[in-house]
């Protein structure tokens, strides 16, 4: 496991704007060395916020879009369309603005769709999609991502997998379905730790006050049941990208050097 590298910015807006550049910068790069980029979206007001961050910037427009592929860490499984979900709110931030290929994006299922009911049916259905896109290398399970992006909650949730609940604790699976999530709407779809573990790079956003407790435990030895972005790490990197005011709880060994 990597050791976690934190940046810390100012404030929410700007760790919203730096993180969106640093995602086109990475996209752009996994592009020129090898012709496409593969990029898992979080849900929630970070991600959603570096989405729409990127949406303003003029240098969107040096990504492919049409040589990416989109994957989510998690959906809240509901009617397709329903604004809750993570894919809709996603599209609306950016996903609607940039000429992705279709094909390429890869939602993850809806509650009014095949499964019904079935979430696990769901979960199922989508590692296999996840499986049918995985190389050789990636012993069949999923493809190698280049960032997988996660939210951190204030429980240190990240994805679906909730403090305790079954979810965080699957070692096998890639994708599993959830009930009971603390967070609303219960029942959900999330990809599991080993699966986040497959990414070339993790990266976590926590921005806002309400975050400083979950940042301190996460980076300072919790377990991943008790502490789910804990295990959260890349193969080659994990990134916590902050704001002071998220950061303003952890021990001053672990704080970057000035960084806004
Ligand atoms: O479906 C979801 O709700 C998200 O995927 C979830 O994991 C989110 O990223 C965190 O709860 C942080 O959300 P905020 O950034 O809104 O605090």
């Amino acid at each position: 496991m990597n050791t976690p590298q934190l940046v810390v910015h100012r404030d929410k807006e700007l760790m919203a704007q730096a993180a969106a550049a640093r995602l086109i910068t990475k996209v752009v790069d996994a592009q020129a060395s090898r012709g496409y980029a593969s990029v898992v979206l979080t849900g929630g007001r970070n991600g959603n916020g570096l989405l729409a961050a990127l949406a303003g910037q003029p240098a969107r427009d040096a990504v492919d879009w049409s040589r990416l592929d989109l994957w989510w860490g998690d959906e809240r499984y509901l009617p397709e369309g329903d604004p809750e979900r993570n894919d809709t709110q996603a599209r609306e931030a950016l996903l609607d603005a940039v000429p992705l290929d279709p094909k390429r994006v890869h939602a993850m299922p809806a509650s009014d769709g095949p499964y019904g009911a079935d979430v696990e049916a769901a979960a199922d259905a989508y590692a296999e999609e996840l499986a049918r896109a995985a190389g050789p290398e990636n012993h069949g399970s999923v493809p190698t991502f280049d960032v997988l992006m996660l939210g951190v909650g204030p429980d240190t949730h990240v994805a679906s997998l909730f403090p305790e609940l079954p979810a965080v604790r699957e070692t096998q699976r890639t994708v599993v379905g959830v009930h009971g999530a603390p967070k609303p709407p219960p029942t959900r779809v999330s990809l599991t730790l080993p699966a986040i573990r497959a990414a070339r790079e993790v990266w976590l956003l926590a921005a806002g006050e309400d975050k400083a407790e979950a940042a301190a435990i996460a980076l300072s030895g919790a377990g991943e049941i008790q502490a789910p972005a804990a295990g959260a790490y890349g193969r080659a990197r994990t990134l916590w990208l902050l704001d002071a005011a998220a950061a303003s709880q952890l021990p001053r060994s672990l704080y970057p050097p000035a960084t806004s």
